[in-house]
């Protein structure tokens, strides 16, 4: 199983390597305004899946917003000890 540590490594490192086909790479050349709008897009659905579905549906979302956090982290050059120290 994926941690929310070891998908930030990986979304790092293909924001690098930048590989054919990855998603990640489209998302971050589309930049921060297109991933905020999918940030947002993303929190009204775990909204939605927690008041109206199934609680599987809600943390299907909740990993997806998740995701977009990261990517938008990457887009900025911010690193998870930036995000901790103010957990
Ligand atoms: N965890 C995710 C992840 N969560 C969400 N998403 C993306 O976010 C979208 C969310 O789905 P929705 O159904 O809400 O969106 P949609 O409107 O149908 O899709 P779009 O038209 O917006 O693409 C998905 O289609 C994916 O494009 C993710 N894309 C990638 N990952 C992981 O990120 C890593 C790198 O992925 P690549 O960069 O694609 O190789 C891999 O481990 C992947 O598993």
């Amino acid at each position: 199983m994926k941690t929310f540590d070891a998908l930030f490594a990986e979304l790092t490192e293909k924001s690098v390597t930048r590989p054919e086909g990855s998603g990640t790479v489209k998302e971050l050349d589309a930049g921060v305004h297109a991933i905020g709008k999918k940030i947002v897009e993303e929190a009204a659905e775990v909204w939605m899946a927690a008041e109206y579905e199934t609680d599987e549906r809600t943390a299907e979302e909740i990993s997806q917003l998740l995701y977009h956090l990261q990517v938008l982290m990457v887009a900025k050059g911010l690193r998870l000890e930036d995000v901790y120290t103010h957990l």
